[in-house]
């Protein structure tokens, strides 16, 4: 039984209802073309534990990226590499089920629209992503079926550790921004974040359709593993850069929220993922997401930039969005 979505049907519905000229003339940003290769700033945890010259040397490095690029990433952080591996080989059996079956309510006794493909409210191609993913929820980890091998294992095993580096990370980047010590203990219970394992099918149009179109992240922070395939792009000072696959690092991203909570001093990029022809791409992603009535607001002394929002906020006005344009259009949403 195929285990691929229908992305090819689907994107040629797109092409037949929109005339090829306008499925093809889209702004340029949005193009497919090729671009420079950068590597990010890449951050040594284990310097935090080197006393406190090296580890306030560690923690500037990390505001430091946050500021300048909203993307680093980071080695020794205690996501072993048997569990990556392990993350893997288990992705890529779930994801080779078959597609009837992943569409099914229960497949993974979690949420109902755990499982998502494509984009069901894309009007043109560059809308469209040719990925599928899973969206799990913290809190129905420990219920999740478990017939699918050790799936649930490596994902407790993946959560436990990179929950703790989120809470952790966060904290050192709150710390110059006078947030108050227990805002993400009182704010970000691990209820509330969730992991999105995605695949990038090998694309038939790579040059017209993304993986994954552009967006930037609605959470405080995400912590991302991506294979040795490649395919990751950042938007920065006007131009695309592709992140260059680092397999021992974890990629970290600023999201929306700590944009907002910083008044602009970290960066939440746009960023988007290309298609290949050849290679399936996997990828695992961890956002570190407030509860729905959690208040984001700049902490600093400085006039604010964004209106304080929720969580609960934000989503619906995103889904608004979504609905009218086909895309977020995130924290300009917010401005004052
Ligand atoms: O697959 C990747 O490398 C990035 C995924 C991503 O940006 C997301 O899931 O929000
Ligand atoms: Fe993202």
């Amino acid at each position: 039984m195929d285990f691929k979505p229908p992305f090819q049907q689907i994107c040629k519905a797109i092409l037949l209802q929109n005339s090829t000229h306008e499925a093809l003339s889209s702004h340029d940003d949005d193009k497919v073309s090729l671009v420079e290769e950068c590597e990010l700033p890449l951050i040594d945890l284990s310097h935090l534990n080197l006393g406190h010259f090296e580890g306030d040397k560690c923690m500037n490095e990390i505001a430091q990226a946050a500021s300048q690029w909203g993307f680093f990433q980071v080695v020794n952080h205690g996501v072993s590499q048997e569990i990556i591996k392990s993350m893997q080989n288990e992705q890529r059996r779930l994801f080779h089920k078959p597609f009837a079956e992943k569409v099914e309510k229960n497949f993974l006794n979690s949420s109902s629209n755990c499982y998502r493909w494509g984009n069901p409210q894309a009007t043109c191609l560059r809308q469209f992503s040719w990925s599928e993913a899973f969206h799990i929820s913290v809190t129905e980890i420990p219920t999740m079926n478990d017939h699918h091998n050790s799936l649930r294992s490596t994902i407790e095993a993946f959560v436990k550790t990179v929950s703790g580096l989120a809470k952790r990370l966060a904290e050192i980047l709150a710390q110059p921004l006078g947030v108050k010590p227990n805002y993400f203990e009182e704010n970000c219970p691990p209820r509330t974040s969730y992991l999105r394992l995605n695949r990038y099918a090998p694309c038939t149009f790579p040059s017209q359709v993304f993986g994954l179109i552009s967006h930037t992240d609605t959470d405080f922070l995400t912590i991302v593993h991506q294979d040795q395939v490649g395919g990751l792009e950042i938007f920065k000072d006007g131009r695309w850069l592709a992140v260059k696959p680092n397999p021992e690092a974890l990629v970290v991203n600023i999201g929306d929220f700590f944009e907002a909570l910083s008044n602009g001093a970290y960066k939440s990029i746009k960023h988007r993922v290309v298609s290949t022809q050849e290679v399936e791409r996997l990828s695992v992603a961890y956002f570190y997401c407030p509860s729905y009535d959690a208040v984001v607001q700049n902490c600093g002394n400085e006039p604010s930039t964004y209106r304080q929002f929720t969580l609960r906020e934000y989503k619906l006005q995103t889904q608004i969005d979504v609905q009218e344009t086909g895309e977020k259009v995130g924290l300009s949403r917010f401005l004052l």
